[in-house]
């Protein structure tokens, strides 16, 4: 699947061919890295996440009434002693002794990022690839301080169809739960995964999912000690590129002090240390590379119930499997995977509110009526995770002009186009057929579409009180 688009991106990591280790995947990547110039944006922790302002918020009904009801988420032969980059072990990172543990656990995230990111950075507005936008980003130059949110592991997820997705697990520094991402297409790359860390190894880089490429098995010891990996070897890498797009003048201090530098039109990029060099790294390569498609992204919330459940009440299992479907149709994109279950009443409420509904309350009331917002979620960690993954520049599939408002919101994110995503089961009612007749296009994993009256109500509901932006079907 992501053989061709996936050339479509800028690769944003220096440790292509890196090692023995890794397959070497099928196309040659370029080396152009981009982290340094891609946005930096300023993100304000002061201000507090109001909840949704779509609809009539809780505010005005805490503590009414009812009304009448109105129908309408090892390995401990490890121990080899792998060579450590002595350079690394000069920070100034304040951080640090936060961060060289690679047996950190991710249940007790720490309050700030693991990495110690520049102080301050200056971002010139714009990014790779903006040219075939409609939205522009602000002109202001923003500074900000610290990433709201970090990708602590990564690993390749297979699919039944032999597809494959990288899953990225965050922390952030608004809650503790573990956010994911679900990233496909080689070409997107975490800024704070690739970032070497203090005192790390090669094989802990490899651990967290820091790698290009694909692993490949090496001998493992018939005691199960990990096999001696070859002498770390650090070395100067010089990487020209050229490319078709225009790349910002950027410069970027990581923990190490490595300085890395990219210059437009002609990119030169220039490490002295940092990357995990690879001892196979080929001779310096030239490539053009084409102007970066504008990703696909989902921000996709929890729903247990709809996903994991076979809940009939909603369409969201649908949603989250038709958004899978198109990004491996298109070989890249991602799925912002935020654990804001029941719209961020959490799950216990959720299940309060469905017996509300089963009184015939609505979605929207019941949430109210249980002394909750109609809508409690946030998107400060998505932003978070869009830049980490420099992604500024969006399609975003939803039907919710609300998520649309917030993802853009103190940001210099814009969503360029706003891809529906029709119900299916209104999909075939418009087709004037049946839902079961309904084909489901090849690549989604359920081959049955959720219907019923309870969804029909639901959904009516979004568009009436939460405005949602699908067409109801004239025979409802
Ligand atoms: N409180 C509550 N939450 C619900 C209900 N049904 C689904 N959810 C939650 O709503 C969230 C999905 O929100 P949706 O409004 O379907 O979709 P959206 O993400 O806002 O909009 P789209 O991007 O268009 O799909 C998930 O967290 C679900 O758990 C419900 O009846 N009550």
């Amino acid at each position: 699947m992501m053989t061709t688009d996936s050339q479509d991106y800028i690769s944003r990591n220096l440790m292509d061919h890196m090692s023995p280790y890794f397959a070497k995947h099928n196309h040659h990547h370029h080396h152009a890295h981009s982290h340094g110039h891609h946005s930096h944006r300023h993100h304000s922790h002061s201000h507090s996440h109001t909840p949704s302002t779509t609809t009539t918020t809780a505010t005005a009904h805490k503590g009414s009434s009812y009304p009448t009801p109105t129908p309408s988420s090892c390995n401990s032969g490890l121990q080899t002693p792998v060579p450590r980059r002595g350079s690394l072990a000069h920070t100034t990172d304040p951080l640090s002794s936060l961060t060289s543990s690679s047996s950190k656990s991710y249940n007790t995230p720490p309050a700030t990022p693991p990495l110690s990111f520049p102080q301050t950075q200056v971002v010139t507005p714009g990014s790779v690839g903006s040219t075939s936008t409609t939205t522009q980003a602000p002109t202001a130059t923003r500074l900000r301080k610290e990433p709201v949110a970090w990708c602590t592991a990564r690993a390749r997820i297979p699919t039944p169809d032999g597809s494959e997705y990288f899953l990225h697990i965050y922390e952030n520094s608004q809650d503790k739960k573990e956010h994911l991402a679900f990233v496909f297409g080689d070409a997107i790359r975490s800024r704070s995964l690739d970032k070497v860390q203090p005192n790390e190894t090669e094989m802990d880089r490899i651990k967290r999912g820091a790698y290009t490429g694909r692993l490949q098995p090496i001998a493992v010891a018939a005691d199960h000690s990990l096999t001696t990996l070859p002498p770390f070897q650090e070395q100067e890498q010089t990487t020209t590129a050229t490319t078709t797009t225009t790349v910002l003048a950027a410069a970027e201090k990581t923990t190490t002090g490595t300085a890395m530098t990219v210059l437009a039109a002609d990119i030169t990029v220039t490490t002295t240390t940092a990357t995990l060099i690879q001892q196979h790294l080929k001779e310096d390569t030239v490539m053009t590379m084409a102007a970066p498609s504008i990703p696909l992204v989902r921000i996709h919330s929890e729903c247990f119930t709809g996903e994991i459940g076979h809940s009939a009440r909603c369409d969201c299992g649908e949603q989250l499997d038709e958004a899978i479907r198109r990004m491996k149709e298109e070989g890249a994109g991602v799925v912002v995977y935020l654990r804001q279950e029941g719209r961020g009443i959490g799950l216990g409420e959720k299940i309060k509110a469905y017996n509300l509904q089963d009184l015939g309350y609505d979605t929207v009331t019941a949430n109210l009526l249980l002394n909750h917002g109609a809508d409690e979620r946030t998107y400060e960690v998505a932003q978070g995770i869009l830049e980490d993954l420099s992604l500024d520049q969006i399609r975003l599939l939803t039907n919710n002009p609300d998520k649309i408002e917030q993802v853009e919101r103190d940001s210099q994110i814009r969503v360029v186009e706003r891809v529906p995503m029709m119900p299916k089961s209104w999909e075939a009612i418009e087709q004037g057929i049946e839902a079961a007749e309904f084909e489901v296009k090849e690549g989604a994993v359920e081959n049955k579409i959720v219907k019923g009256k309870e969804l029909d109500r639901y959904l009516k509901v979004k568009v009436e009180r939460m405005r949602h932006l699908i067409p109801i079907p004239d025979a409802l």
